[in-house]
């Protein structure tokens, strides 16, 4: 981490403002540098102004997700402590959890959930569905998941190391639209804006290339983590993902205002492709539970001829034992070539209860539910030949 002062002069240009392309989902990350106060504790001020970005969001019917750091930062305002060990940081981090936590519960109107990730959780495939679940069920409930890293169990090689590449998986985890970064500058420079006088905006990215990660070498501030740096291999793992990023300045009011317009005074890395495609290749190298649903031709036909969800009213019979979020090969009544594969909402044991009822009949029947669809569209990768043919990039590997 290399200290930069902030208060140096420098000569940039500013960014232009460009139009952000429409959004349903977001998962906003800010970053420890926005949250203090400048005398080692938590400060509210930019805070304020993002607590109401996201309720403006909200009042579009948009959904957010919040990454935020200022743990570590914020128990130096507890403790006074300039500990920089890791046994120390993760001390700062577990007192100062709590106060952050408190700070964005202070100024949102919706209930405030923590929840806490180590990236163990994230390659454990249950501890990751699990994950999703739990998110998908927060935004539906109306709460604001607030993330961050758990600091005090993750152990230095183990770390996801900062909160942008943190911030990236729990977009990808969620199928977000966008990933905003909101930070201390306002966007990526061609170099960095203190210690480089002649560092320019860089508004869009097209593709991020090692001489783009250059200009992201100059470290990161007296607080943050990471820098630019770990922004843009945020960035990375979002655009090919499917996800736009948008890096911005978490403390300029017209910024902040702007982009609740959807307007971007900032840095705009757009997704390689499409979002859906991106996410139907991640499901097709998720490993198979070894179960499966037989289908009858009406749902056969649905799935294939219309790509509609699977509704449990088209299921003949569950085989094989399988845990919600598993991924299961749906077959016709008879034989064994494959339509589909797919997340399932239920477990074999709760689907071989609902097979053949109608969706309005789940909860009277299994007294909860986790949605109308066994396996929802979005979940679902045809391995029909008609598919093949119509989304050749999904199909350029045997299954
Ligand atoms: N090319 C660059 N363009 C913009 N900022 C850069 C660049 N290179 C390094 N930086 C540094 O990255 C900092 C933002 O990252 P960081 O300090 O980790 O903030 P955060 O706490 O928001 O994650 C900036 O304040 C700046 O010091
Ligand atoms: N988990 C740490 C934050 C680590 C981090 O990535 O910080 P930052 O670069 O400010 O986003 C904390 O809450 O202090």
């Amino acid at each position: 981490m290399t200290a930069v002062p902030k208060t140096a002069t420098t000569a940039h240009t500013t960014f232009p403002e460009q139009a952000m392309p429409r959004w349903q989902r977001a998962v906003l990350k800010v970053g420890s540098s926005l949250l203090t106060d400048g005398k080692g504790g938590l400060g509210k001020r930019n805070a304020a102004a993002l607590a109401n970005l996201i309720a403006r969001f909200r009042d579009q019917g948009r959904e957010v997700l919040l990454v935020s750091s200022g743990a570590v930062a914020a128990g130096r305002g507890v403790i006074a402590s300039n500990g920089v060990g890791l046994a120390q940081r993760q001390a700062l981090a577990a007192v100062g959890q709590t106060p952050m936590l408190a700070l964005w519960q202070g100024l949102v109107e919706q209930p405030v959930a923590q929840v806490l990730l180590s990236h163990d959780d994230l390659r454990n495939r249950r501890r990751y569905l699990n994950a999703r679940a739990t998110l998908r069920e927060l935004l539906r409930i109306g709460a604001l998941p607030i993330v961050n890293e758990n600091d005090t169990v993750a152990i230095d090689e183990l770390k996801l190391g900062d909160n942008d590449n943190l911030a990236a998986v729990v977009a990808t985890l969620v199928e977000a639209d966008v990933l905003l970064i909101a930070t201390d500058t306002a966007g990526l420079y061609t170099g960095h804006p203190v210690q480089d006088p002649d560092a320019r905006p860089v508004p869009r990215i097209e593709e991020i290339t090692p001489e783009v990660m250059l200009m992201a070498q100059g470290g990161a501030g007296s607080l943050g983590t990471g820098g630019m740096y770990t922004k843009l291999e945020a960035a990375t793992k979002t655009a090919a993902a499917g996800i736009d990023t948008a890096l911005f300045c978490g403390h300029d009011a017209d910024t902040i205002a702007a982009l609740g317009e959807d307007r971007l005074r900032g840095t705009f890395i757009p997704a390689h492709g499409d979002r859906l495609v991106a996410r139907k290749l991640w499901l097709r190298h998720t490993p198979p539970s070894g179960g499966a649903i037989r289908v009858d031709e009406g749902a056969a036909e649905a799935l294939s001829g219309q790509g509609a969800s699977l509704l449990p009213g088209g299921i003949v019979s569950v085989e094989g034992d399988f845990c919600r979020d598993a991924m299961v090969d749906v077959l016709p009544a008879r034989g064994h070539r494959r339509l589909a594969r797919g997340l399932v909402q239920y477990d074999s044991a709760h689907l071989e209860r609902i097979a053949g009822c109608h969706s309005r009949d789940i909860e009277s029947v299994l007294g909860f539910h986790n949605g109308e669809s066994v396996i929802r569209r979005d979940d679902l990768v045809l391995l029909t030949p008609a598919a093949a043919a119509a989304t050749p990039e999904l199909f350029t590997e045997t299954l």
